[in-house]
C-alpha cells in the first residue's frame, strides 16, 4: 500500500466520559514523518491510540486517505492501513519470534517472514525464543516488525526507544529512516528522546495538556533549545 495523508479536524478524545485531548487539528502529507512531542502525561499515548480507535471519540473527524475513519473500528482501521506499535509492545511472551511475527502476517505467505528478518537480523537469530526471553530492544524490534508485516500505510510509534541502551536506539532509528526513504510510509513518532526525534522528523507538534502548543519545523526546535526547554521542560544537549 503507498503512503497515505491524515487529516484531523477538531479531534477531542479521552477515556470514557473524560477528555483527554481538547479540539486538535493538523495535517500528516503521505510520507511524512511527524514527530509528536510533549512532557509526560499530555496526551501523546491518548492522541495514537485515539487515530487507532482504542479511545472514546468526542468529536472531530479522522480523515485517512479518502476515507472518513473517525467512526471505524479498530479492527477496520487496521485493515485499511494504519499500523500501531503501542508503548506497551504488545508482543505475545508466551509464542516464540516466529510464532509472534506469523500473527502479523494478516493472510501474507509466510514467505514474507523473510522481510521482518532482513529488517531486524537479530530476530532471526532468535527466531525459536520465546517474546518473555527477548530484551527490551529485542522485543521492541518484534512489536515493529509485527506490525511493518501488515505493510501500513500510516506507521504510529509510541516512544518505541523507551529503556533502550543507545546502540539499540541507533539501530532501531536507522532501521526508521530507511523505512522513511522508502516514501511507502506516513509516520508518526511520539518520543521523548528528543534530539532523535527532530532528527528523523520532518514535521513537529508539541502537545501541552491534551491541546496543540507549537507546530512547526524540526529546524526551529533543533536552532532555539530555549524554545525547547519552554515547550517541552528539558533542553537539548
Ligand atoms: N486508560 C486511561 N483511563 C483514564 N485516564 C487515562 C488512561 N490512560 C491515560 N490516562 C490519562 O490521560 C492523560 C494523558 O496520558 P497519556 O498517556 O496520553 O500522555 P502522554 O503524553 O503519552 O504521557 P507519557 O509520555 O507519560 O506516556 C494522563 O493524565 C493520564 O493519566
Amino acid at each position: 500500500m503507498p503512503a497515505a495523508p491524515l487529516e484531523i479536524r477538531n479531534l477531542s478524545a479521552g477515556y470514557g466520559p473524560t477528555r483527554i485531548i481538547e479540539g486538535i487539528s493538523f495535517d500528516v502529507k503521505a510520507g511524512d514523518r511527524l514527530a509528536v512531542l510533549g512532557r509526560n502525561g499530555m496526551g501523546k499515548t491518548t492522541l495514537l491510540a485515539t487515530l487507532m480507535g482504542l479511545t472514546t471519540c468526542h468529536g472531530g473527524e479522522i480523515r485517512y486517505g479518502a476515507e472518513d475513519v473517525t467512526s471505524a473500528r479498530t479492527s477496520a482501521r487496521a485493515k485499511l492501513g494504519i499500523g500501531y506499535v503501542p508503548q506497551t509492545r504488545d508482543i505475545f511472551t508466551s509464542l516464540t519470534v516466529e510464532e509472534n511475527l506469523r500473527a502479523g502476517l494478516k493472510g501474507r505467505p509466510p514467505s514474507a517472514l523473510d522481510e521482518a528478518y532482513e529488517m531486524f537480523p537479530r530476530l532471526r537469530e532468535r527466531r525459536g525464543n520465546f517474546g518473555k526471553q527477548l530484551s527490551g530492544g529485542e522485543q521492541q524490534m518484534l512489536s515493529m516488525a509485527r506490525t511493518l508485516l501488515g505493510k501500513p500505510s500510516v506507521l504510529l510509534l509510541d516512544e518505541p526507544l523507551e529503556g533502550l541502551a543507545p546502540v539499540i536506539c541507533d539501530e532501531l532509528m536507522a532501521m526508521l529512516v530507511r523505512l522513511a526513504a522508502t516514501g511507502d510510509m506516513t509516520i508518526i513518532l511520539v518520543e521523548q528522546q528528543i534530539e532523535r526525534a527532530l532528527d528523523f522528523a520532518n514535521n513537529v507538534m508539541v502537545m501541552e495538556r491534551g491541546r496543540t502548543s507549537w507546530q512547526g519545523a524540526p529546524d526551529i526546535l533543533i536552532n532555539d533549545r530555549d524554545l525547547v526547554d519552554r515547550l517541552v521542560g528539558v533542553g537539548i544537549h
